[in-house]
């Protein structure tokens, strides 16, 4: 039988929510992922320090007795955001990074930035200290196409911002397109993506062809199948600018189907089954551990995990359940549309 052991893995984009669904949901990263950065787009958003450690303690008291998970917190920046305030919550290490979400980009992102030059003092501050900025990379500009706000982002935002303040160091969350992985491959540093597992798993064709499939809609939207080939490319290559945030955003299934269903794939309780069949498919699974478990720690300063887990490739299929119930409805899992054979088996 195969088997794989690989460092304990990190979740560098998560989405957790609050209440019901953070209490149905948490249980699926923390069984096997050590640490996440976790979302701060609540509603209402975190956006002090204070908001982030009453957070951070709701997120510990949902953990599953005997689950060890660290969530690093993120701030959800405003354009009233306060510098000092970003820079004690880094010194005392709550926080790990701050988010930046055009407003209007994605789900509850109303109260997020419109002009980035209301937010430089921040960033300034957050160069100066090395705090990271991540960027949910899609301008929201009704003129421009959904499947090219991520190119237009990088020409218009991301570069402009990256040549005014080079000492701030960019994650670009959620990389969808080609363009996103050439310009990260191209930069110079302070600059490096996370790749989700659906991405690396559906193009478009998944949401649109056959019928419409919300459960297959996200932010980003998925892309042409040319997209999806160089995001494989790109996680599978052992480059160390490319690492996992899956992006598990969960959304219970009567806000996903309906007449406007909200942008979301809820990915956690299947992620690292998904990825050991697209790493074995690409003749890669030696380079599973950089893309989930090495490659995020060296970007954001810490240390690698000393535990593991292995994963064991199974004959029959792997069942995961369709829907995870939570006490605010169910949420739909991520089906891949393939069986899965690889499964967690130990966690040390
Ligand atoms: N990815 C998504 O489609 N949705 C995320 C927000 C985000 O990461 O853009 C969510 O919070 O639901
Ligand atoms: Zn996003
Ligand atoms: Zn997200």
């Amino acid at each position: 039988m195969k088997t794989l052991t690989l460092r304990r893995p990190d979740d560098w984009h998560l989405h957790l929510r609050d209440g019901a669904v953070l209490e149905g949901v948490i249980g699926d990263t923390s069984r096997h992922f050590a640490r996440a950065i976790i979302m701060p787009n609540l509603v209402p958003p975190v956006v002090t320090t204070t908001d982030a450690r009453a957070y951070r303690e709701r997120i510990l008291a949902a953990l599953p007795k005997g689950d060890r998970f660290e969530p690093l917190m993120t701030l959800y920046l405003t354009e009233h955001t306060d510098p000092d305030d970003v820079e004690e919550g880094r010194k005392s290490g709550l926080i790990t990074a701050v988010k930046l979400y055009p407003a209007g980009a994605t789900t509850n992102s109303h109260g997020g930035v419109r002009n980035i030059d209301k937010a430089m003092p921040v960033l300034e501050r957050m160069a100066k200290i090395g705090l990271p900025l991540c960027v949910h990379g899609e301008v929201t500009t009704p003129e421009v196409d959904v499947f090219d706000r991520e190119a237009v982002f990088i020409e218009t935002v991301l570069d402009p911002l990256r040549k005014r303040l080079p000492d701030l160091k960019i994650t670009m969350e959620h990389v969808t397109t080609a363009d996103g992985i050439d310009y990260i491959r191209s930069s110079g540093g302070n600059l490096a993506g996370s790749i989700t597992t659906h991405h690396l798993i559906i193009n478009r064709n998944a949401i649109l062809v056959g019928g419409i499939r919300p459960h297959y809609y996200c932010l980003p939207v998925a892309k042409r199948e040319n997209h999806r080939l160089a995001l494989r490319a790109a996680a599978t290559s052992g480059d160390a600018r490319f690492f996992l945030g899956t992006d598990s955003a969960p959304h219970v299934d009567p806000l996903k189907e309906c007449a406007c269903g909200c942008a979301g794939i809820y990915t956690s309780p299947n992620t690292m089954s998904c990825l050991a069949h697209v790493f074995e498919e690409e003749n890669a699974l030696d380079r599973l551990e950089a893309f989930a478990s090495l490659n995020g720690p060296v970007w954001y300063g810490l240390a690698p995990n000393d535990e593991t887990i292995t994963l064991e490739k199974r004959v029959e299929p792997v069942k995961f359940p369709d829907k995870r119930e939570t006490g605010a409805g169910p949420v739909t899992v991520f089906d891949p549309m393939f069986p899965l054979h690889w499964d967690v088996v130990e966690k040390r």
